[in-house]
C-alpha cells in the first residue's frame, strides 16, 4: 500500500508545503514571506495560525482530502542537541519546541503543526534531522570562554540531503566522502563532512560564521557588549539585531536577495557592496572549514534558495574554487529528505527516536 505524506518545511523567510505518495511529490508550494509580514508576530509559537493557513489553503485549493494522509512530516527545531535521525513527536519534544530550548526560529513551528494536523486526522507526525543535530568533533566546540561552548545549529537536514544525493551521483558511500557545503537560505550555514559526520560548522542562527539574508553572523565581541550595556536597547532588541534584523535586512532593508541583485545591477552602490562583502564572508567559512579538513576535500556544495542566483556562484568559485571543485544544487531537498525519513520508519527500515 502506499503511503501519503505532508510535508511541513517553515524557513525563516518561507514556508514550503509538499504532498508526496510514497517517493513521488504530488505537488509543492512555496511562500516567501517578507521581515514585515514576520515581525508583526512577537514570538515564533504566535506565527502558528498564520503559517497553518498557508497549508490548509494550499490542500483546499487542490481539492486534496486531508483524511487521506498517512502521516505528517515537519521540520525539526531548536530542541535540545541530538543525533540525527526521525523521531516521533512526543509530548516532550512538543514542550521543548513550544519553549524553543536553544532559541527561536521558524522551525520550531515545523513539529508543531505536524502534530496539530496529524493528531486532527488520527495519524502520526514526525520530525527528522532537526536544526540541532550535532556532530561536532570536542576541539570544534572550544569558543576560548568554557562557559560559551559553540554549538552546533544549521541546516542538517539539507547539508546531509544534499551530501547524500552528490554521493550516489558519484557512486561513493557518502561516510567515504570529505565535502565541504554551503547551504545559503535566510541563515548560512557552512559545514564540514568527515565520515558521514558533520564534525565542524558555523552556527546559523546566532554564530559565529557569514551573516545571511536576516542574520548578523559573528560581530565585534567588545562592540556587542557595549551594545549590550548601552542602556539604548533591551536584550529582546540587540537579539534583533542579530537575528531577524541583521544581515542584509539591516544594511538593504531587505531580506531578498534577488533583490539585492536587482539593486545592484541598477547601480546602487550600497546593495553591489554589501553583495561583495556577503560573498567575501561566506568564502572565508569556505576556507576556514577546509583548514578543518586538512586541505583534503573532495567537493564543495552550494546549496539553498540564494544558490539559484548565478551570479553568485561564480564569484563564490572565483574565490574558492582553488580549494575544490563545485557541485550546486540551487534550493533544497528538504521536503523529499523529510518524506524519506518518515518513509524509512513506516517501512519499518529504522526505527523513529525517542527524544
Ligand atoms: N533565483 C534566486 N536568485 C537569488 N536568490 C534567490 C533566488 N530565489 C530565492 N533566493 C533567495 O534565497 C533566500 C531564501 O532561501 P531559502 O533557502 O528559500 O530560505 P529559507 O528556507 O531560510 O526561508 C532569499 O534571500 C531569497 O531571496
Ligand atoms: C536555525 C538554522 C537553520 C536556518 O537558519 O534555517 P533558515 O535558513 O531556513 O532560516
Amino acid at each position: 500500500m502506499s503511503i501519503k505524506s505532508l510535508i511541513i518545511n517553515p524557513g525563516s523567510t518561507s514556508t514550503k508545503i509538499g504532498v508526496f505518495e510514497d517517493e513521488t511529490l504530488l505537488f509543492e508550494e512555496t511562500l516567501r514571506h517578507s521581515t514585515e509580514e514576520i515581525s508583526q508576530y512577537a514570538n515564533i509559537v504566535d506565527q502558528k495560525d498564520f503559517r497553518k493557513k498557508i497549508i490548509t489553503d494550499l490542500l483546499e485549493s487542490r481539492n486534496f482530502d486531508i483524511k487521506s494522509l498517512n502521516v505528517v512530516v515537519g521540520r525539526g527545531g531548536m530542541l535540545k542537541p541530538i543525533p540525527g535521525g526521525t523521531y516521533g513527536v512526543t509530548e516532550a519534544l512538543l514542550a521543548d519546541l513550544r519553549k524553543g530550548v536553544q532559541g527561536q526560529h521558524a522551525s520550531n513551528l515545523g513539529g508543531i503543526l505536524a502534530k496539530e494536523i496529524g493528531d486532527a486526522i488520527g495519524v502520526p507526525s514526525y520530525i527528522v534531522d532537526p536544526v540541532v543535530v550535532d556532530e561536532l568533533m570536542p576541539i570544534a566546540r572550544y569558543s576560548g570562554v568554557p562557559e560559551l561552548p559553540r554549538v552546533s545549529i544549521f541546516h542538517a537536514l539539507n547539508q546531509k540531503a544534499v551530501a547524500k544525493r552528490y554521493a550516489k551521483e558519484i557512486g561513493k558511500p557518502y561516510e567515504s566522502l570529505r565535502l565541504i557545503v554551503v547551504h545559503m537560505g535566510g541563515g548560512v550555514s557552512v559545514g564540514a563532512h568527515e565520515n558521514g559526520k558533520v564534525i565542524d560548522v558555523f552556527n546559523a542562527l546566532d554564530g559565529d560564521g557569514a551573516f545571511s539574508p536576516e542574520r548578523a553572523g559573528g560581530v565585534p565581541n567588545g562592540a556587542l557588549i557595549k551594545m549590550c550595556f548601552s542602556g539604548k536597547y533591551s536584550e529582546k532588541e540587540v537579539y534583533g539585531k542579530l537575528v531577524g534584523k541583521g544581515g542584509f535586512n539591516a544594511y538593504l532593508g531587505t531580506n531578498d536577495m534577488r533583490e539585492v541583485t536587482k539593486r545592484a545591477n541598477e547601480g546602487d552602490e550600497k546593495a553591489a557592496e554589501a553583495k561583495e562583502a556577503f560573498l567575501l564572508q561566506v568564502a572565508k567559512d569556505i576556507g576556514s572549514m577546509a583548514c578543518v579538513l586538512n586541505g583534503k576535500i573532495d567537493q564543495i556544495i552550494v546549496t539553498g534558495g540564494i544558490a539559484y542566483g548565478a551570479d553568485v556562484v561564480t564569484a563564490l568559485k572565483e574565490r574558492a574554487e582553488w580549494i575544490a571543485p563545485f557541485t550546486v544544487y540551487p534550493g533544497e531537498d528538504e521536503l523529499l529528505a523529510l518524506a524519506q525519513g518518515a518513509l524509512r520508519v513506516l517501512r519499518g527500515e529504522e526505527e523513529a527516536k525517542i527524544y
